[in-house]
């Protein structure tokens, strides 16, 4: 790297203006002579300022390009088997299990170890590092500090609520509770019941109440999104619950890896019970009173592997039903209210109304509503809206709207 040159000191001469006419003329001749030096030496110093400046142009409109590059084109994930001499790594393709062996783009290459996730391009060249928080996202891990979904968003499942509280809470915020009592928390707890019913809520308002970090991943994802590589992600997924204790796991979708054990054995089968395996294997390590809770749903409780419902394992089973004719109402009034209703708009009749309706199903029912009431160009929404939003939604295919419906959950 050039250093900044120094900058010439300004000539200066003492000229006695008593001095005899020639030897005046001398010293001025001296003195315009010392000017165009420092002239010539700036000049220089200019020109080599602005090829500096035009190099560094270069360097940025190239970092700007392949910046581009990145951002534009998509890169794939791999681990990083082994690092060798010359800036060339073997990096393991996720998906296929391919090894290949690879360059390090020079920006990341002292960064790069074994073990590491990276982002490879179409040519298996690495160009970034993946962090910790990139490499969960990537791994459809979702992490929320503090979800923002509290108890009192939550209707018609009080008893849900109570018993998630007893089994999840409390041993996160009284843990001393189980220690002189001499009991274990439950391990693991699941919930189960027709989709739409408020269980992601349930794991979502616990965490918030206990100050954990809520780490959700869908059980489908940990069986499609690499093949071959469940287990790892399963791994990983408490590695980063440990990371980040209090935290509270959530599998929802439990049945795509822990369905029971088919005759079968096709490569996928024997992907999904590897996975399931390590998951049995990470519970079974449990501190049974630590910091790290976990919930898994399912809306297919009649195809679960029963050996996931052991002892230790997920032992405490809670059914979140649809809810009731006040549960609705409940969960009615709940999701108005943040909006701007009418004074006609009958809630009790609503929830006569809509039998069969699971909690995501009322919600859209309101957000129909209101698009009812701009449509009508009003800003308050009447009674008469949400009844053409049923209309809409019972219109509708059916089995769309009424989540439920032909779900067979026990
Ligand atoms: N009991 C409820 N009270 C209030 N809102 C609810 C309730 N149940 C569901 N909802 C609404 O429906 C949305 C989806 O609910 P949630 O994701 O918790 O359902 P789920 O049981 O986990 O469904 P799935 O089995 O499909 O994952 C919530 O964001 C919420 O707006």
């Amino acid at each position: 790297m050039s250093r900044s040159p120094s900058i010439p000191d300004r000539p200066h001469r003492d000229i006695d203006p008593d001095l005899p006419d020639d030897e005046r003329l001398e010293a001025l001749r001296g003195h315009f002579e010392d000017l165009v030096d420092v002239n010539d030496q700036l000049s220089e110093q200019l020109e080599e300022a602005e090829d500096r400046r035009t190099r560094l142009r270069e360097k940025v409109d190239r970092v700007e390009r392949e910046n581009e590059t990145l951002k534009s084109s998509s890169l794939y994930i791999a681990t990083v088997e082994d690092v060798m001499d010359d800036d060339e790594v073997v990096v393991k393709q996720h998906g296929n299990n391919q090894e290949v062996l690879t360059e390090v783009s020079p920006r990341v290459a002292d960064r790069v170890e074994p073990g590491d996730r990276v982002a490879v391009n179409d040519s298996f060249a690495i160009q970034t590092v993946l962090d910790a928080e990139t490499d969960a996202r990537a791994q459809s891990m979702e992490i929320t500090e503090r979800p923002e979904v509290g108890y009192e968003d939550i209707g018609g499942i009080d008893e849900q609520v109570r018993e998630v509280r007893e089994a999840v809470e409390q041993p996160l915020a009284e843990p001393e509770r189980f220690e002189e009592v001499g009991i274990d928390p439950p391990s693991g707890v699941l919930l189960y019941g027709p989709p739409g019913t408020g269980k992601t809520m349930l794991a979502k308002a616990v965490a918030n109440k206990t100050d954990a970090t809520f780490i959700k991943m869908a059980g489908s994802e940990l069986v499609r999104k690499f093949i071959g590589e469940g287990s790892r992600l399963v791994r990983d997924l408490f590695e980063m619950a440990r990371e980040r204790e209090p935290a509270i796991i959530f599998i929802d979708e439990i049945d795509a890896i822990a369905t029971t054990r088919s005759e079968s054995k096709t490569s996928g089968d024997a992907e999904v019970q590897r996975t399931m395996m390590q998951l049995l294997s990470e519970m079974d390590g449990f501190e049974p009173r630590g910091e790290i809770r976990i919930i898994a749903a399912t809306n297919r409780f009649d195809m679960l592997d029963r050996a996931i419902l052991r002892p230790g394992r997920f032992d405490r089973l809670i059914e979140v039903p649809e809810p009731d004719r006040d549960g609705r109402e409940q969960i009615l009034e709940i999701h108005t209210r943040d909006m701007n209703v009418s004074d006609d708009v009958d809630f009790a009749e609503l929830a006569d109304e809509t039998d069969e309706y699971s909690g995501a199903d009322i919600e859209s029912l309101a957000t129909e509503a209101g698009m009812f009431a701009i449509r009508n160009e009003r800003d308050e929404v009447r009674h008469e809206d949400f009844l053409e939003a049923l209309e809409k939604l019972e219109d509708e295919d059916s089995s769309d709207v009424v989540s439920s419906a032909g779900y067979f959950y026990q």
